[in-house]
């Protein structure tokens, strides 16, 4: 089944960082280029301030009174749900709090991707540059390890408020951010000004590749929260500094796969067993040939587990693997072998 697919972007990045600057700037950008680019925004708060500086044409859903990462899931989903169904957008971007832990957001969007025609593209992490660097002098605490965890699942990064910060200060921070993720592009950045076919290439890239999407294990086992940072904005001074570095290949990559055919259970759960260890999450809805009921297919930290279900509406027969540089076409080859073997048996059996 190809279908297209919305792209989503979550914009990630600690409180004040310039989140919503970037989220400006890249509607601005892709409405004039003829997109319909909708939004999703969560606010720790009951009302949604930043979504006041978002254009009221474009369509927006408001999380409000909560951090995703920590609200009852499936209201993502359902915000995507809505707005894909009400608004059929081109692209949804998710801005999280400054607070949220973008492995949760991940997961809820790639739950999401199986039952609605949905792809999450990327991680953008905007990084308050003076801060980070503060910090790593200073505290080291919460809100510190919060940052680590924002910067390592990014694709995309910026280091922010560059205009703050002097060149050796900024080589520092440059340091920094590379070692905890040495994959992700990385832009020195004022106002969170970015050349936006850098986003734009993203996409494209995905259309030949799996989806990029960010994310390390390890960043998912330190799982934390840093809700009683303090938010401290720094003021403007307007100097120019855009410096681009390396734009490197995205490390963690996606694979969703449609399934034509209902595939043999014993022989699923065999080539689960076999994956390669680079793919170390999936997750699909699937029927087997061999059983009456659809299941619910989990995978993680090399376990399985499958449970039976009977989704709501009309849902394919689909499943998305996650992983770090793995062969999208290995697993694919793979898959299509399954299917055409339940083919080969149903016609001998005939
Ligand atoms: N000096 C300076 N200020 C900036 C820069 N980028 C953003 N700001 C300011 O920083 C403040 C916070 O920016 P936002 O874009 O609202 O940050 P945010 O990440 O959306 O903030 P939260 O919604 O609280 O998480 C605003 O006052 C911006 O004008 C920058 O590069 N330099």
């Amino acid at each position: 089944m190809s279908q297209k697919r919305v792209a989503v972007y979550i914009l990630s990045g600690f409180l004040g960082s310039g989140k919503t600057t970037l989220l400006t700037k890249a509607i601005d950008y892709f409405t004039e280029a003829g997109r319909k680019p909708a939004v999703i925004m969560n606010e720790i708060g009951e009302v949604n301030l930043d979504g006041q500086l978002v254009a009221s044409e474009v369509p927006m859903s408001e999380l409000l009174g909560g951090c995703i990462c920590c609200s009852s899931r499936g209201d993502l989903g359902l915000a995507l749900k809505d707005l894909v169904t009400d608004e059929q957008p081109n692209l949804i971007f998710i801005e999280s709090t400054g607070i949220a832990n973008p492995m949760e957001i991940i997961d809820e969007v790639t739950d999401a991707s199986l039952l609605l025609p949905v792809e999450l593209k990327a991680v953008i992490t905007v990084v308050d540059a003076p801060q980070l660097l503060e910090l790593s002098r200073t505290s080291r605490g919460k809100t510190y390890r919060l940052m680590q965890e924002q910067i390592r699942c990014a694709n995309l990064l910026l280091l922010n408020k560059t205009d703050l910060l002097q060149t050796e200060a900024l080589q520092e921070v440059d340091a920094l951010v590379r070692d905890w993720n040495s994959y992700a592009s990385v832009h020195y950045t004022v106002f969170s000004q970015i050349d936006m076919t850098l986003i734009e290439n993203l996409d494209a890239e995905d259309e030949r590749q799996p989806s990029a999407v960010g994310g390390h294990e390890e960043a998912h086992q330190e799982h934390e929260h840093g809700h009683d940072a303090d938010d401290e904005h720094h003021p403007g001074h307007g100097r120019e500094e855009h410096h681009e570095h390396h734009h490197s290949h995205s490390h963690v990559m996606a694979y969703t796969h449609f399934f034509e055919q209902a595939v043999d259970s014993h022989a699923f759960e065999e080539f689960v067993s076999k994956l390669p260890q680079e793919v170390y999450r999936a997750k699909g809805i699937l029927s087997f040939s061999d059983t009456s009921s659809r299941f619910l297919f989990q995978y993680a930290y090399r376990e399985m587990d499958f449970v039976k279900i009977t989704p709501k509406g009309v849902v394919p027969d689909v499943a998305v693997f996650i992983g770090e540089n793995f062969s999208k076409d290995v697993v694919r080859t793979a898959l299509l072998k399954l299917e055409a073997e339940t083919t080969v048996n149903a016609v001998s059996a005939e």
